[in-house]
């Protein structure tokens, strides 16, 4: 397993130098948690777990966490895997720059759409390289993708509807809350790999043309990281 230091990061953030990310660049899950940590303007020590490589797999990340997932956040004592328990962490512990907001509805809201990302989409296209070789060998060539993209359209025309009324730059209004951390990744990853038209999605169109320019998101991007693929 490759360990590097953002160097970047740690120049111009807060230091809180116990906070490690055990993270693959282009998995959006560890996306999702760069985002964050970067909006909270928290240092962390970037560890890349190479999922090409099947670093996911080795007996050191295992102890970490034993589903063999990404990202996993180490702060100090505390080992927390899950984009979702770490963002709830990371609002507990280090409460700057909220990602929920107080109105009871709109924090709904935020964590509705976070879960819809987290547990009703993200899956069912991560296991792309399982499932759909499964379904390519068995129901034929081009069927995995095709299953795919129908997943990830039923999933925005739903996170569509419920963000309508409430966004404007962002998901749930002017500021950036939780719900865009998980949206932004999502909706770049989709775009990136999986030929979404995403022309049938208007509210999402229009809030990710925002997150585009948002410095902590690019910041957070694939390319971004310390080593590219890593
Ligand atoms: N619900 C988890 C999902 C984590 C997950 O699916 N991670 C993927 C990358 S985005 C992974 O580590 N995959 C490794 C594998 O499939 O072996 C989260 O939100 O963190």
């Amino acid at each position: 397993m490759e360990q590097l230091n953002n160097q970047n990061q740690r120049d111009t953030m807060n230091s809180s130098p116990e906070l490690v990310l055990y993270n693959f660049s282009h998995s959006s899950c560890s996306w999702r948690v760069r985002f964050a940590l970067n909006l909270k303007g928290l240092d962390y020590e970037y560890k890349a777990v190479n999922l090409a490589k099947g670093e996911q797999f080795s007996t050191e990340f295992e102890k970490l966490n034993p589903l063999r997932y990404v990202p996993v956040l180490v702060d100090g004592d505390v080992v927390v895997s899950d984009s979702l328990a770490i963002l709830l962490y990371l609002e507990e512990k280090y409460p700057q720059r909220a990602l929920l907001p107080d109105d009871p509805r709109r924090k709904a809201l935020n964590l509705q759409v976070a879960s819809v990302v987290c547990s009703s989409i993200q899956p069912l296209h991560m296991l792309a390289l399982v499932v759909h070789k499964s379904i390519e060998e068995k129901v034929g060539p081009g069927e995995g993708l095709l299953w795919a993209q129908s997943s990830i359209e039923k999933g925005f025309f739903a996170l569509e509807k419920l963000v309508k009324d409430f966004a404007t730059s962002f998901a749930t209004g002017e500021a950036l809350y939780m719900a865009d951390v998980f949206l932004a990744p999502q909706i770049a990853t989709v775009v990136m790999r999986f030929n979404i038209d995403m022309s049938n999605f208007p509210v999402l169109s229009r809030v990710y043309e925002s997150y585009k320019t948002v410095p902590e998101f690019r910041a957070s991007s694939p390319e971004a990281q310390p080593v590219a693929g890593s």
